[in-house]
């Protein structure tokens, strides 16, 4: 890497106005061969600076495996409130378990998102994982997850265990590709994604017809919190869309055999913005209901988030107070209830 860097030269002289979102095939994501990794990192690269979005192909998670938690996600959302609310986010100190329609609010202008979400992380935690009690005390997002009655969904664990583990998985893979593309080393972000601190939702959207309150739409305007998002859309239904900087939406459909991927707030910070956590909302005009599910992929809680040195320069400056991934993550989520 050359001082100043390749990337911070690019970020100066291209326009982010974008009007299409790429789709990147990652089938050599783990090729032998150096030079093919390098070239879908360099495909992640300018999607990283001009979009902050792309469409993955070739992503690995097995259709099956996709089938099997959407199947598990409409079980779940078709059960009674009351049963609903019996693992209602509240319940637990990081917001896992249930959040009902309007009870989170993503956009500060907003009034309460119409969607209903049953969020969760690792369903189980490997021996260096800080004890969940401690982790609890210091305010953080460990802990464990909260789950529907078995009998009530049956095999709603395993399948949404099964989604989250290929996601997880599927993160590993990207992890060392956005490395590249910051000319980095490839395994920069592994000593600090090493405890999981992915966490997934199954979103629920209602179809929202007739006039349609500005306030109160499936996900109002924001950006993600994490490195980066893995999203998986119910096919067939137009609901996301992405704002570019000439504040135009541009809409994200569902493409088959493809994966959403998206950047976040720590990226942001990570990149001193070079890379783009671009905001997007979701609103289900469909006239039919809309599942999704995205996952989070964040370093782990403890790690300080430090500019990328080739991202900063004497005219580009630190923007950012240096804090730690779980103090951020915390304060964004606990924000986004906080109103409701
Ligand atoms: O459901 C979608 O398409 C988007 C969801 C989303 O943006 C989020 O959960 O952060
Ligand atoms: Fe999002």
């Amino acid at each position: 890497m050359t001082h100043g860097g390749s990337v911070l030269d690019a970020s100066k002289t291209l326009d982010p106005a974008f009007h299409m979102i790429p789709i990147i095939d990652i089938k050599d994501a783990e090729s032998p061969d150096q030079a093919a990794r390098r070239r879908v990192a360099l495909e992640i690269r300018d999607a990283c600076i001009n979009v902050g979005f792309f469409y993955v192909k070739t992503h690995g998670i097995p259709q099956a495996t996709i089938d099997e938690a959407y199947e598990a996600s409409k079980q779940f959302f078709a059960l009674p409130l009351k049963e609903k609310l019996k693992i209602d986010h509240t319940t637990t100190h990081n917001h896992r378990g249930y959040n009902g329609l309007r009870s989170q609010n993503t956009d500060p202008e907003n009034d309460g998102d119409m969607h209903e979400a049953f969020n969760m992380g690792k369903d189980h935690f490997d021996a260096n994982v800080p004890d969940v009690k401690t982790a609890a005390a210091k305010g953080s997002m460990m802990g464990a997850n909260i789950w529907p009655t078995e009998s009530l969904v049956p095999g709603f664990r395993p399948a949404v265990v099964d989604y989250y583990d290929a996601s997880a998985k599927l993160g590993k893979v990207l992890f060392p590709l956005f490395a590249l593309a910051l000319d980095l080393d490839e395994h920069f972000f592994d000593d600090k994604t090493k405890n999981s601190a992915a966490n997934m939702r199954l979103m629920h959207y209602p179809p929202q017809t007739g006039p349609v309150d500005d306030r109160v739409i499936g996900i109002g305007a924001h950006t993600d919190y994490e490195c980066f998002t893995i999203l998986w859309q119910e096919p067939g239904i137009q609901a996301l869309q992405v704002l570019n900087s000439s504040k135009e939406w541009i809409n994200a459909p569902p493409i088959d055999g493809t994966l959403v991927v998206n950047l976040g707030d720590q990226f942001e910070r990570w990149t001193n913005d070079i890379f783009k956590s671009t905001t997007h909302r979701a609103i289900n005009r469909s006239g039919v209901e809309r599942y999704s599910i995205p996952t989070f992929l964040g370093t782990d809680y403890d790690v300080k988030m430090e500019p990328i040195p080739s991202c900063v320069s004497a005219e580009s400056p630190p923007k950012y107070e240096v804090m730690t991934s779980g103090e951020f993550f915390k304060a964004k989520v606990d924000a986004s209830y906080a109103a409701r």
